[in-house]
């Protein structure tokens, strides 16, 4: 019979996942995806289902790692909150599976990263970092950002000051709160957005000329946080060009060209054009989950 599931709570994967074991396999497993083997990889669209009464949705993420033998899925709720609600705007769990068997070894809490600093498309100088937004991602994203470059200057930004206050108050490093989007991302060489906006609010009248943007929220067809000047502007890379296609309001709605999936550019078969403005759309994917997935679970086991 097979052994009942482990719970891998967050708190320990936290101290489970370090991002310089995780990073080279997810980039790995892109490459894999972006070469469109399904006897490598398989990662359908997410299913969506709407939670009209909150606002909000459950979003279903299976994907199958042959070659690694990892099947996984993660499952996640996220929600469009008002201004001032302390409810969670994303709660995901991640179920690892036996593919063998079907049986799942594994429940944990993923730690949610899905973008992590790609040097191949930010300026060669790369020393003002902006983050739009001051909530889970934004924490996370500036950990993985400032711990595998060395910023000069970091700045956020959020709709709420007292909000991006907090959030500079919990960092590790020095990080400086601006009043406007405008200001905050003036002269910056990285800007991560990741805000729960379903309207623009990053122009690109306002950022510099071959400036990176990682653009993180508006996951959903009719929701954005780009405008069409940057989004035409830039040369625009995605995660999964069939995901963007289907639900990033930012390149629906802007009518943009996907120039390359980052696997493509991993690979090899699509340049990394750092000298130009890029933005880089990711929505999350399947097997982004499973490899961190796989990778806490052998580090549970190695402790346990
Ligand atoms: N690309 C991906 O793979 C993932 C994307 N997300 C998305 O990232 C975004 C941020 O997620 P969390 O940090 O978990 O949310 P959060 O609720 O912890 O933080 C959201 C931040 O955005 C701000 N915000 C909310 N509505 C806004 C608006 N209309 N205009 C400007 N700012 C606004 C909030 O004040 C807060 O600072 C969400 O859109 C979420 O769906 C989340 C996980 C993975
Ligand atoms: O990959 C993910 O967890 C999500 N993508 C969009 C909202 C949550």
């Amino acid at each position: 019979m097979a052994e009942p599931p482990v719970l891998i709570r967050q708190d320990e994967v936290e101290g489970l996942l370090h991002y310089k074991d995780l990073i080279p396999r997810l980039e790995v497993a892109l490459g894999k995806f972006s070469k469109l083997d399904s006897a490598e990889v398989i990662q359908p669209v997410r299913t969506t289902v709407p939670l009209q009464k909150y606002n909000g949705f459950l979003g279903l993420m299976p994907a199958y790692l042959v070659h690694e033998d990892i099947l996984c899925t993660k499952l996640v709720c996220f929600y469009k909150r008002e201004s001032g609600s302390t409810l969670p705007s994303t709660q995901a769990t991640v179920l690892l599976f036996d593919p063998e068997y079907g049986n799942v070894k594994a429940v944990s809490m993923p730690m949610i990263i899905e973008q992590w600093p790609l040097d191949l498309l930010m300026p060669a100088k790369s020393e003002v970092l902006t983050i739009l937004g001051a909530g889970h991602q934004a924490l996370s994203h500036y950990n993985v950002f400032t711990e595998t470059f060395s910023f000069k200057e970091v700045r956020v930004w959020s709709r709420r000051k007292e909000t991006a206050e907090r959030f500079a108050q919990s960092t590790q490093g020095h990080v400086t709160v601006w009043e406007s989007v405008e200001e905050a991302v003036n002269g910056a060489d990285v800007i991560v957005t990741v805000t729960g906006a379903s309207e623009p609010v990053l122009f690109g009248q306002w950022v510099k000329p071959g400036a990176h943007v990682a653009a993180v929220g508006a996951c959903r067809p009719d929701w954005r946080e780009l405008d069409d000047v940057l989004m035409r502007q830039a040369k625009v890379y995605v995660d999964s060009r069939e995901g963007a296609v289907a639900e990033s309001g930012d390149i629906i709605l802007s009518g943009a060209k996907v120039f390359a999936e980052l696997g493509e550019v991993l690979n090899g078969t699509r340049p990394a054009l750092r000298e130009k403005t890029t933005v880089f759309k990711s929505l999350g994917m399947g097997i982004q989950d499973a490899v961190s997935a796989k990778l806490v679970f052998e580090q549970w086991k190695n402790k346990h």
